[in-house]
């Protein structure tokens, strides 16, 4: 069995790489990276360090890799002969990559076995969004003789690593791949990494809403108390308080909407709490509250629930007053999210950038406290 595997970063050799490998599949790494990639070809193998209370080394070896910028005929013929592909390159790459795996999947020969699509993205139905595009590249109409495609939900923390730790990776040891088992048919492939299960929408929006939702929040908070290091924001009784607000809402959102078990969701928010805590793990809050504009968008991990809350007349207020908040005023340099929002937040009237920064529609009853707190940062960024 192969698995071509687009994101040959943090996710993709320290977890999604690293289980396929463990479950015996050839592995082949595609990144438009050419210093990664040059150096994937040149190593024999790479070390997964898992740091924590239980620290463990993991060789991963035998795989190959290719620039899917250079390289696109090898990457084709990779695919063409395939049963998995995966991505990991973050959700607004996916309309980049998926022309290659249209000309992958379309070169394989008409008879050979479908190959199972998986995004393992953080976003709810990442592979919805990458299918959406291999549907608009792909030449022919024997796409679903080709394919089919499976949504996962992924959670690893994998930080930044250091400039000198080479292809190794350093990694938490917690880690959940959840599947969609569906589209499979009956036929799911022997990863013993993999948990597969049949209705994936709870437990995609449970890790987005508890474990994305928190870690942004904790980064932000964090950055704008001159904190480096998730470990130590998580451990500011202040960010904290935030933080546990912010998950009190979210967690009574899952509860209501999927029927979790009350003390269930408790234990998975404390669990995920402490694995902010691990001071072992060198995640910075640049790396956890990067990308402002995506996180901040219509279905992500803070308008998403509160828009949710709102509708359904609960409490969305440490979201806006906690979260939103503290990523409107998110302002490392070198992120060109960063960048954009503060400059929507410069340009354009309360409500343009309301609707611009979170897609909501002005008669949607989380509107008001949003735009409030857009105001409120406007304010700020006019008078500096
Ligand atoms: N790091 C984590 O803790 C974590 C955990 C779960 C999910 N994720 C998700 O996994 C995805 C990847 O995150 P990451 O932390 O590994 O990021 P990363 O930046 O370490 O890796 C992304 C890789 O994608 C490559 N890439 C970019 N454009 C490409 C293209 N057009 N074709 C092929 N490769 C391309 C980059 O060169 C890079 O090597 C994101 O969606 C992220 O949200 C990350
Ligand atoms: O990757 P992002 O930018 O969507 O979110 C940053 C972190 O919250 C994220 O990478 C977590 O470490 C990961 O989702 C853990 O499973």
């Amino acid at each position: 069995m192969k698995a071509v595997h687009f994101g040959a970063g943090n996710i993709g050799r320290g977890f999604v790489g690293l289980l396929l490998h463990e479950a015996g599949i050839e592995l082949v790494f595609a990144d438009v990276s050419e210093g990664l990639i040059s150096a994937l070809q040149q190593a024999d193998s790479y070390t997964v360090h898992q740091v924590g209370e239980n620290p463990k080394d993991t060789v991963v070896d035998g795989f190959r890799a290719v620039n899917s910028a250079q390289d696109p005929q090898t990457l084709t013929e990779e695919i063409a002969s395939a049963d998995i592909v995966t991505t990991a390159v973050g959700v607004h790459i996916l309309k980049f990559v998926a022309p290659a795996i249209a000309a992958g999947l379309a070169a394989r020969p008409a008879g050979s076995s479908r190959v199972a699509v998986m995004a393992c993205e953080n976003a709810i139905n990442g592979t919805d969004v990458l299918e959406e595009e291999i549907r608009k590249n792909y030449e022919g109409d024997d796409l679903d003789e080709k394919a089919f495609f499976s949504n996962t939900a992924v959670d690893r923390i994998v930080p930044a690593q250091a400039a000198d730790a080479g292809l190794d990776v350093t990694v938490e040891e917690f880690y959940e791949w959840a599947v969609d088992r569906t589209p499979f048919g009956g036929d799911e492939p022997d990863v013993p990494g993999i948990t597969w299960v049949d209705d994936l929408a709870p437990y995609i929006e449970r890790k987005l809403f508890t474990l994305n939702t928190g870690h942004a929040t904790t980064a932000w908070l964090g950055w704008a108390a001159g904190i480096e290091k998730i470990s130590d924001a998580i451990a500011d009784p202040s960010v904290l308080e935030t933080v546990e607000a912010v998950l009190a809402e979210t967690s009574a959102l899952l509860v209501a909407k999927h029927g979790f078990d009350e003390a269930t969701q408790r234990a998975y928010k404390e669990k995920i709490l402490k694995r902010f805590t691990n001071a072992a793990l060198p995640d910075t809050v640049e790396r956890v509250g990067r990308g402002p504009i995506r996180k901040l968008s219509r279905h992500d991990r803070v308008i998403a629930p509160a828009a949710e809350l709102a509708e359904r007349g609960m409490s969305a207020e440490a979201l806006v007053c906690g979260s939103l908040a503290a990523a409107l005023r998110f302002t490392p340099e070198g992120d060109p999210e960063v960048t954009q929002l503060q400059e929507i937040l410069a340009g354009s009237d309360a409500d343009a950038a309301t609707t611009e920064i979170t897609g909501l529609a002005s008669d949607h009853p989380l509107y008001p406290s949003v735009r409030e707190a857009v105001v409120a940062r406007m304010a700020e960024v006019a008078g500096s």
